[in-house]
C-alpha cells in the first residue's frame, strides 16, 4: 500500500490541462482563465469627478469666494470650453474636469444664486477628482491561471475585453457499479438500495469546474462492465465507484485490465478509501473508487478534486489542510491516514462518533475532516489538529 502522499503524486502523472476555449464575459464566472487578459484602455479615461458639485481653479477656492456658472459636464458628455479665473462649470460625477479647472467643489459647500455661487466659509477637503487611469491603464493585466470571480468578471469587462480564453471544462464520465443500485426514483428490489455516490460526486466536481456525464449503472458481470466502460470513451477523465475490492463480484480491476489499463497503483494506506485504484485508460485518466459511500466522497475530496484542477490548467497540489483546537480527546490512529468526520465551530473542531464509511447522514453533517497521520498517538482536547474543510 503506498501513501496518500505518494498515490496523489501518480494520479498528477496521469492527467495535464485539457485545453482552453473562448467565452462570452457574461458566461465566464467561476470558469478557469487560461489566458491573460490585457487592458484597452485606461480607467477613468480622463480626470473624472467624483462629486456633484462645481468645478474651478483650486488656487481661488476661498472662503466665501464667488464665481460664475459657465456651463455644465455631465457623465457622458463633457464641456467643451475653459475654466477661467473666476469662473466654475456645474460637474456630475463620473464627467470629465474641463480644462483649467483641477478642484470640485461639492454642492453642499455652496450657495447658488442665478448663475453666481458662493462657497461656504468652511470646505471639505480635497480635490474630488479621480486623475486619468487612477483604477487601472493600457497594458495592465488579470493574470492566468485563476478561477474567474465576479469581481474579476466586472474588471475585465471594465478593460473592454468581451470575451475570454478560459480551460475547456473537463469530461468526467462517472460510472457506478453494482446488482445492488438503482436510481433515486426507481423501485428499488428487497435486496436493492439507491445509487448515491454519483449524484455526491456529480455535484462535487461540477462545482470545480467538470462536466459530468453519469452513465448508466454497471452490473455485476463483465459484458456490462465493459459495455458502459466503452461509452466513456471519450471522456478526460473515467471515474468508477465501486466494485473495487477483493470480493468475487469486484470486477472493475480486471475488466479495466483486460481493456488495457496501465495500473499506477492499487490500494492506498488511508481510511476511508483504501481500495482506490488509479491508472490510464486509452487516452482518458481512470480513478477506481471504493463503494462505500463516504469512502468515495473522502477519495473525490482528497484525490479527484486535485486532479480536476491540474486537468484545468491549476498547479498541482494537494488540498491546503487547516487547523483548529480539539474540542474532544481523539483514540490512537492506526497505520493508514484517517479523515474523520468531524465538526467545526467557534469552539474548535470534534469527531463525530460514529465513523463507519457507509454513513451518509454523519458526512452530511460533518463539516470537516480531521485528517489523522498514520499511528498519530492520543490526542487530548485543546491540542491543534489539521483538517480539510467541507
Ligand atoms: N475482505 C475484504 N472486504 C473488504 C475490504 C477488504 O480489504 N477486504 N475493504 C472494505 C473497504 S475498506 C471498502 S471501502 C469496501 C470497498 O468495496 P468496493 O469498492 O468493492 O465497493 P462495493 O463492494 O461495490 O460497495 C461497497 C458498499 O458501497 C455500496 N455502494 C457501491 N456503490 C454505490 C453507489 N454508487 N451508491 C451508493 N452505495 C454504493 C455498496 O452497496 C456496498 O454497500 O470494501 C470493503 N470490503
Ligand atoms: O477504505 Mo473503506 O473506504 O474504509 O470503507
Amino acid at each position: 500500500m503506498i501513501s496518500v502522499e505518494e498515490a496523489l503524486g501518480r494520479i498528477f502523472d496521469l492527467v495535464g490541462p485539457v485545453g482552453t476555449e473562448t467565452v462570452p464575459l457574461a458566461e465566464a464566472a467561476g470558469r478557469i482563465l487560461a489566458k491573460t487578459v490585457t487592458a484597452t484602455r485606461d480607467q477613468p479615461p480622463f480626470p473624472a469627478s467624483a462629486m456633484d458639485g462645481y468645478a474651478l481653479r483650486g488656487v481661488e477656492a476661498d472662503p466665501e469666494a464667488q464665481f460664475k456658472v459657465i456651463g455644465e459636464a455631465k457623465a457622458g458628455e463633457r464641456f467643451t470650453g475653459k475654466v477661467g479665473a473666476g469662473q466654475t462649470v456645474r460637474i456630475f460625477t463620473g464627467a470629465p474636469v474641463p480644462e483649467g479647472a483641477d478642484r470640485v467643489i461639492i454642492q453642499e459647500d455652496v450657495d447658488l444664486r442665478g448663475s453666481l455661487i458662493t462657497l461656504h466659509r468652511d470646505l471639505s477637503p480635497g480635490a474630488n477628482i479621480r486623475p486619468a487611469g487612477n483604477d487601472f491603464r493600457v497594458g495592465d493585466t488579470v493574470t492566468a491561471p485563476r478561477r474567474l470571480s465576479p469581481r474579476d468578471v466586472a474588471l475585465i469587462a471594465s478593460m473592454n475585453v468581451p470575451q475570454v480564453t478560459v480551460a475547456r471544462k473537463p469530461d468526467i464520465a462517472l460510472i457506478a457499479t453494482g446488482d445492488e443500485l438503482v436510481m433515486p426514483g426507481e423501485e428499488p428490489g428487497p435486496d436493492q438500495i439507491i445509487a448515491s455516490n454519483s449524484f455526491g460526486l456529480k455535484a462535487m466536481l461540477e462545482a470545480e469546474g467538470a462536466t459530468v456525464r453519469l452513465l448508466p449503472i454497471a452490473r455485476d458481470n463483465a459484458d456490462s462492465l465493459r459495455f458502459v466502460l466503452g461509452l466513456a470513451a471519450s471522456a478526460d477523465l473515467v471515474v468508477t465507484i465501486g466494485g473495487a475490492s477483493v470480493g468475487d463480484h469486484d470486477l472493475v480491476g480486471p475488466v479495466a485490465a483486460e481493456l488495457g489499463m496501465e495500473q499506477a497503483f492499487y490500494k492506498v494506506a488511508m481510511r476511508p478509501g483504501k481500495p482506490l485504484m488509479a491508472g490510464k485508460l486509452g487516452d482518458a485518466a481512470m480513478i477506481g473508487l471504493p463503494g462505500n459511500p463516504v469512502s468515495a466522497m473522502v477519495c473525490g475530496t482528497v484525490f479527484i478534486l486535485p486532479a480536476l484542477r491540474v486537468m484545468l490548467g491549476l498547479p498541482a497540489a494537494p488540498v491546503t489542510p487547516q487547523t483548529a483546537t480539539l474540542t474532544a480527546d481523539l483514540a490512537s490512529n492506526g497505520p493508514r491516514q484517517h479523515y474523520m468526520r468531524a465538526v467545526l465551530d467557534e469552539a474548535g473542531i470534534a469527531a463525530m462518533d460514529r465513523q463507519d464509511s457507509a454513513l451518509l447522514s454523519v458526512l452530511a453533517t460533518a463539516n470537516a475532516l480531521i485528517v489523522r497521520p498514520p499511528n498519530d498517538p492520543e490526542r487530548a482536547k485543546g491540542e491543534i489538529v489539521e483538517y480539510l474543510p467541507l
